[in-house]
């Protein structure tokens, strides 16, 4: 596959990459409130994704963001004495510090995002070693030591950053230009996330592998999501153009978020993801059919990630405005929808299978007594791991064994029998601690806890969680279903054991409370809840039909595409007679073609691979393909078939500068090649190794020549890009959004020229086969009709 397959499936200019947060929960143990809650949350992330770069509440004009400010905000006397009490940290000096960073501003931290290809991901880095080459080792901006960027010891392949600078170091130090270009420009093309260094932990003790199935299980805005993408693409590279075989269905509750999620996640133009918007803790059953099996079986997963609402106090570092906020509550608030969504991701993992769960919040309420609960439910079916010998320069606590519960009126309880009646409606047995025996026995220490003062970064709690056993109350459920249908026989796998149904599922916690709670949300609750935000309107996804695979033997020959492409086989539409084609993974398709998965809320799914061209005028084949996708098809279509076109770096120059290039614009054998090539959708693939011949070439054919030696990391970057194009009558157009090219120019120094006759080039008109000029033939508005869609560079 080509190295640079993801670089044409980038959409996001400023990517919504806010990392984690937790609820907004303010004041009630309602978890129907939290619906609300996220929405205002999700607009403040919106907000937040504005700026880029530096601590979100950072502006130059307002002493906000200064460090006093950071520490003169940074005081709640009721946060004090709740941790305190705690015993977060038993040792006074730690828990100073651990105030102390509290209140300092964020590290920038990013992430260089591997899904980009090797060979692009190596560039990347050496030209921010190169930047900081340049640094001095320690400058001092405002009378602060600044130190330049660092890879974050922990994180694999010095793939994740950190960084003390911020916007505001950036404007009052030219030397530090260079790198705040270098961040904006590979931000802007997708090639960096900017993601909080905490945030980067749960997915890589998920140890996801490219086969595997995953739920994300509340998943907006998806930093986490992109990084399992990533995963499931490990095995890309230049050589390596096997279409990935697992999958990731990224859920949340919210749809709107949703929405953030299908953005955030288009920028990596991968087959494998589905996005769909259920409540985590009804998350329905899914039923999938093996090879050779006529029934469909429960699926289960292989890999679990819950990284659930939570009260947020984690991420004070990033929204300190939350210490005006902060209260005791808002923590146990969340505590029983937390523990619904775990167990219901401890049903849907495979025996063998790994969970995550994980919290930006510092409360034991929503973390330890979470996984006490689950375990203790499941009894002995799931295990924490010892994950302490996986990346070892990772500074983290041990989870606690004990800790009190405490009220919002400052009572402090040590076990349940000391609550009063009054107050048993929101404090639940399930908030107390276990046993010091109960505790060992669960290996509760091996739960993580990562504090501010430790690496500078904000706080976080993740628990790696193993399913070794069918949980109690699926084994029943199991002997039916093999009953039912005749299959009283043991399954080798241990991957399809029959489980619990979204109906039957996440019964109340088996806590002497839950008859008693009048306040907290059942589960039945949460089901007939309809809130504004589970409307849901998106068109179904399906298979297609016989008449769509009828013309896709049309495509099939138009662009000599291999029978080893799996054209149909892959292949969705939201409606038979649609425009849009998608491509997704193989258990992907597997779940839209089940009658049972019908309930899946599926907001999206695959990407965009072939579209109808009607408006296009002449061409043999109904089907275009989309930009998100061409990187998956190219390397299917055969050498010989004239439909991709090979270009040098310089004619990529030439797309770019011109934005209708006529043939004889392009060096004399490509000219040729375009002359003989049919009217329609082509691919145009870039390769480096033709720079020297064809700038021989552009010489005698007196071209100008934009390339410079000094370029040459720019330059690598186009090797292997590949672009779906418009053959006209005379010149080509690519089907890029405008934005997108408009980027590329930029990062390739060249400057847009319209040619004359270039009326409005934000507007095509129509080409006319009879009449088009050679001027304006590209398809209408192509830019702007894809502009919400992922077909874009
Ligand atoms: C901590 S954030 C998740 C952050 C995300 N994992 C990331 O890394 O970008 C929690 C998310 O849970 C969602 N949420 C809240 N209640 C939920 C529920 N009952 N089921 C699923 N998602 C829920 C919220 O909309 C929010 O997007």
């Amino acid at each position: 596959m080509a190295g640079k397959r993801k670089k044409f499936a980038k959409t996001s200019k400023k990517s919504t990459n806010a990392t984690t947060t937790g609820n907004d929960n303010n004041n009630n143990n309602n978890n129907d409130n939290v619906d609300d809650k996220v929405l205002k949350k999700s607009k403040a992330i919106t907000d937040d994704s504005k700026n880029v770069w530096g601590p979100n509440t950072m502006t130059n004009e307002h002493p906000q963001g200064t460090k006093d400010w950071y520490t003169s905000i940074a005081k709640n006397d009721d946060f004090e004495f709740y941790y305190k009490k705690m015993n977060l940290l038993p040792n006074e000096e730690d828990f100073k510090k651990f105030m102390e960073w509290l209140g300092k501003p964020l590290p920038t931290t990013f992430r260089i995002n591997r899904a980009i290809g090797e060979s692009l991901t190596n560039v990347v880095k050496k030209q921010l070693h190169n930047i900081i080459d340049q640094l001095p080792e320690k400058m001092i901006v405002d009378g602060d030591v600044v130190e330049p960027p660092k890879p974050l010891s922990w994180y694999p392949d010095e793939l994740a950053w950190h960084s003390t600078l911020t916007k505001r170091s950036f404007r009052k130090n030219d030397q530090l230009e260079a790198f705040h270009k270098f961040l904006m420009h590979h931000n802007n093309e997708g090639n960096l996330t900017r993601q909080e260094a905490v945030s980067m932990i749960p997915p890589i003790f998920l140890d996801v592998e490219p086969h595997h199935l995953v739920l994300d299980m509340c998943a907006a805005p998806g930093s986490k999501t992109t990084q399992i993408i990533e995963a499931l693409h490990a095995n890309r590279s230049n050589s390596n153009t096997t279409i990935p075989e697992g999958m990731i269905i990224a859920n949340d509750a919210d749809v709107k978020r949703c929405y953030m999620l299908v953005h955030q996640t288009a920028r990596l133009g991968s087959p494998t993801i589905v996005i769909t918007n259920h409540e985590a803790q009804i998350f329905p059953l899914l039923y999938l059919q093996k090879e050779g099996e006529t029934e469909r079986r429960p699926m289960l997963f292989d890999r679990i990630l819950a990284d659930v609402p939570c009260s947020g106090d984690g991420t004070l570092r990033k929204n300190p405005d939350l210490w005006k906020r902060w209260k005791a509550r808002d923590g146990a608030g969340l505590h029983r929808l937390q523990s619904h969504i775990a167990y219901r991701a401890a049903n849907l993992l495979k025996v063998g299978g790994r969970m995550v769960y994980s919290t930006c919040s510092l409360n034991p309420i929503e973390n330890e007594a979470v996984i006490m609960e689950l375990v203790n439910r499941c009894q002995g079916a799931v295990r924490i791991v010892d994950v302490s010998a996986q990346y070892p320069t990772l500074i983290r606590a041990n989870g606690l064994h004990t800790w009190p519960v405490i009220d919002k009126d400052r009572e402090i309880y040590q076990d349940f029998s000391q609550v009063p009646e009054t107050k048993k409606k929101t404090i639940f047995p399930s908030f107390f601690p276990p046993t010091e025996e109960q505790a060992q026995k669960a290996g509760l220490k091996h739960c993580m806890r990562v504090y501010p003062h430790m690496q500078d970064t904000g706080g976080f709690f993740i628990t790696v969680l193993e399913k070794v056993a069918e949980l109690p109350d699926q084994i029943g459920k199991r002997i039916k279903y093999e009953q039912e249908f005749g299959q009283n026989k043991q399954d080798q796998d241990t991957t399809t054991p029959p489980l619990n149904d979204e109906s039957s599922t996440t019964p109340p916690l088996n806590d002497e409370s839950t008859s008693t709670t009048t306040t907290t949300t059942t589960t039945t609750q949460v089901k007939e809840k309809k809130s504004a935000v589970h409307k849901f309107f998106e068109e179904p996804f399906g298979t297609i039909n016989e008449e769509c695979k009828k013309d896709l033997d049309v495509a099939e020959a138009f662009y000599g595409i291999n029978k080893e492409f799996p054209l149909r086989e892959q292949m969705l539409t939201r409606s038979q007679g649609s425009k849009v084609l998608y491509f997704a993974s193989k258990p992907i398709v597997n779940i839209v073609e089940g009658d049972r998965n019908r309930r899946l809320k599926i907001i999206n799914a695959g990407l965009e691979i072939l579209k109808k061209h009607d408006e296009f005028g002449e061409s043999k084949c109904n089907y275009r393909i989309c930009q998100s996708a061409s990187q998956w098809i190219t390397p299917y279509m055969t050498v010989h078939n004239t439909r991709t076109v090979i270009m040098s770096p310089n004619d990529l120059f030439t797309l770019l500068r011109t934005t209708e290039p006529l043939f004889t614009q392009f060096p004399k054998s490509i000219e040729d090649q375009l002359e003989a090539l049919e009217h329609g959708c082509f691919i145009i693939k870039i390769d480096t190794s033709l720079k020297t011949s064809l700038e021989d070439a552009n010489k005698d054919k007196q071209v100008e020549t934009p390339m410079q030696t000094d370029q040459d990391d720019i330059i690598a970057q186009s090797n292997g890009m590949v672009f779906a194009s418009w053959r006209g009558k005379r010149s080509i157009h690519l089907l890029v959004q405008k934005q997108e090219l408009q980027l590329m120019a930029n990062i390739f120094k060249v400057t847009i020229e319209h040619r004359k006759g270039d009326v409005n080039p934000k507007n095509y008109r129509v080409p006319n086969s009879s009449t088009e000029s050679p001027t304006t033939e590209s398809p209408k508005n192509e830019s702007s009709t894809d502009a919400a869609t992922s077909d874009t560079l």
